[in-house]
């Protein structure tokens, strides 16, 4: 890893590691997604329109306030609704900021640095509508090429989620080449020295309350991969989102198995499983409670 100097979070503002322990601590380790599929918002009897689009999110944000620690907004759900879609992203992060809920946007970026700029910019920058919380990140080309959201996350107290281990099978293709110098160790590695570079992370236990803002995702679904792949996800000292929890198949009661000793890390995201039990409010927000309870349950 090149030197970069570190720089703190802007002053009076608490890092995204720390507030997402405080959420989970407080919540539990639940991220409910929002995904508004086209199917999802016939069975709700919403329209295919911006303002169906808007319904179906708001009601989502009321059924997980004050019982999940976060909401994924999948962003390339919004995207055909052009710019009235970008505009219902916009009330969601305002929305869940008043509700206690953090935001990770589900974009997934990933370019040059020069372009990678620019998405940092919109994601996690000060002067952005779309500024949430935190954001997804692919690594592939380079995870130095991220520099700039890594940065500006770092200056604005908001957090990344670089992809690592992802939750579908062809993942493996790309994130497991290389056996034990995979290059989803190397993901991982680089990640544990973002985290390593910032006072207050580096050096404490891998427990919530010394998360840094640089987190990952690897999937619920990946089995027995970190052991194969010799990958300690406790050395990353971030979260981990992990999806594929639910609608993916993996089970609360396996996720101790698969992440072991960073079981504490994990912020398990949750899209459909939770949202066929809408549009009833009521069944929705206990969809969100018994997610909530099993993985309380499973992760502590
Ligand atoms: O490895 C990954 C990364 C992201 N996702 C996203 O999470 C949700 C999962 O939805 P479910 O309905 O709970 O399956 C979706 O937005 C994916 O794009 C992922 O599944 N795996």
């Amino acid at each position: 890893m090149p030197e970069v100097p570190a720089r703190p979070p802007a002053p009076g503002r608490t890092p995204f590691g720390s507030r997402l322990g405080a959420a989970m601590d407080e919540h539990g380790p639940l991220c409910v997604g929002v995904d508004p599929h086209p199917v999802l918002l016939d069975a709700w009897g919403l329209p295919r329109t911006a303002e169906g689009l808007r319904r179906f999110t708001l009601t989502v944000l009321e059924a997980a306030a004050g019982h999940a620690a976060a909401l994924k907004p999948q962003v390339a759900l919004y995207e055909p609704y052009g710019a009235a879609g970008f505009a219902v992203l916009e009330e969601l992060f305002v929305q869940a900021r008043s509700a206690g809920l953090l935001t990770v946007a589900d974009a997934k970026r990933g370019d040059i640095g020069s372009t990678m700029e620019a998405y940092a910019a919109a994601w996690l920058g000060e002067e952005s509508p779309l500024a949430a919380d935190a954001v997804t990140l692919s690594p592939y080309l380079g995870f130095e090429s991220l520099r700039p959201a890594l940065d500006l996350a770092a200056r604005t107290g908001r957090g990344t989620f670089v992809l690592a281990l992802t939750s579908n099978p062809e993942g493996r293709s790309v994130q497991h080449v290389g056996g034990r110098e995979s290059v989803a160790a190397s993901v991982c590695a680089a990640a544990a020295a973002e985290n390593a570079r910032f006072p207050g992370t580096g050096g404490q236990p891998a427990a919530r309350a010394g998360l840094g803002s640089c987190g990952l995702v690897v999937g619920a679904t990946v089995g027995r991969a970190l052991t194969e792949l010799g990958i300690d996800l406790t050395a990353v000292r971030g979260p981990l989102l992990a999806p594929g929890y639910g609608a993916q198949g993996a089970r609360a009661e396996e996720l101790p198995a698969v992440f072991g000793a960073a079981g504490g890390q994990v912020l398990a995201a949750s899209s459909r499983a939770i949202l066929r039990r809408g549009p009833d409010a009521a069944a929705l927000r206990e969809a969100v409670r018994r997610s909530a309870g099993e993985l309380a349950g499973a992760l502590g």
